[in-house]
């Protein structure tokens, strides 16, 4: 059985000033801009924030999966080993082919039941993925570390319940014992016992020595398993912090009220609709639903350096009673 991978301590990816762009007939999406963090070994990175700010698209844009009318910017590290690191943005299709996806770095994605084919048996995918990425592994051996009975591998996609099919497609992503697990909303309509368990599985992930890029709306499930928060608006990285700071004293002001809409926090929604991404106001993206706005967040607030950190004009402080 396959444990951890075999990358040595301080391996990470390194994502510096990535940008994307859509090119529209009539207009551009500016889907990801200027984004900056690090996914290191042994740990979990949860990105959150409101619906189309961009988190699938910055998970596929590291795995070359854009479509042919998207511009990738900025550079992406994969700095694994001895050997040098590989820049993401702008490699060949064959050497992400080849060496990334599946191998280094595999994508649970969004939607499972979609990536299933609906005619073939979940043996027959997972036996497919084994293949392509020369593995020795067997299916059953597999899917039995993805928490599946091999009974459950002779069912078709339809027989399979949510669960079982997210299992099926985390056992796809796990068949190439990738150091890097991005996970995309792995967690959308399951119950919360299967919440539980599929995030107690990513936890396992990272502290295995893989790390792990969690993409999730889910706050109270980010919780149990974040070391580190990334939250995303309009398409940029506005707050980076420990996991305990950012759900113990969350800086930024959008931050805030992500955590105040949880119903076991005020239950209280963030007013207003984030931006279209083809048409951004100038400076700070949040500026027009923020109450902390004042006349500076007509620039782009740079990021702030230190430990919790922050793209915000008049940030909360730390220590300030709210
Ligand atoms: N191929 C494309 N062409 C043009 N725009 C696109 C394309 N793919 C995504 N977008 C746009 O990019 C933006 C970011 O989308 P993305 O799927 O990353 O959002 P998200 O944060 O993952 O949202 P959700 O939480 O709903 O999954 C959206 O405005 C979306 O419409
Ligand atoms: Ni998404």
């Amino acid at each position: 059985m396959t444990t951890a991978s075999p990358a040595p301590a301080g391996s990470r990816l390194r994502v510096e000033g990535m940008s994307v762009r859509f090119h529209l007939p009539d207009a551009t999406v500016h889907a990801v801009t200027d984004a900056h963090f690090e996914v290191t070994q042994g740990a979990c990175l949860t990105l959150v924030g409101e619906s189309g700010c961009g988190k699938s698209v910055m998970a596929h844009a590291l795995m070359g999966l854009l479509p042919g009318n998207a511009t990738v910017t900025g550079s992406a590290r994969l700095e694994t080993g001895a050997a040098s690191p590989v820049e993401l943005i702008g490699a060949p299709e064959r050497l992400l082919a080849r060496t990334v996806r599946g191998r280094r770095i595999g994508l649970i994605p969004q939607s499972p039941a979609a990536h299933l084919t609906p005619v073939r048996t979940a043996r027959s995918q997972i036996t497919e993925a084994l293949r392509e990425l020369g593995s020795s592994e067997t299916a059953d051996d597999l899917a039995a570390r993805a928490g599946l009975r091999p009974a459950d591998l002779d069912l078709y996609p339809h027989q399979l319940s949510g669960g079982m099919a997210q299992r099926v497609v985390n056992a796809i992503a796990l068949a190439g014992d990738p150091w890097l697990v991005i996970a995309d909303e792995p967690t959308s309509g399951l119950d919360r016992p299967l919440v539980e368990v599929t995030m107690a599985e990513l936890r396992r992930l990272a502290d295995e020595g893989r790390a792990v890029l969690l993409i999730t709306h889910d706050l109270r499930a980010a919780e149990q398993v974040a070391d580190h928060v990334a939250v995303m608006y309009a398409g940029r990285v506005v707050s980076l912090a420990p996991a305990k700071e950012f759900f113990a004293a969350p800086r930024h002001p959008y931050a805030v009220g992500l955590l105040d809409a949880l119903p076991s926090r005020r239950f209280t929604a963030i007013p207003g609709q984030p931006p279209e991404l083809t048409n951004l106001p100038r400076g700070c993206a949040f500026r027009p639903r923020c109450t902390r706005a004042g006349a500076a967040c007509e620039l782009v607030p740079e990021m702030s350096a230190g430990h919790s950190r922050v793209a915000c004009h008049h940030p909360v402080e730390s220590h300030a009673a709210r």
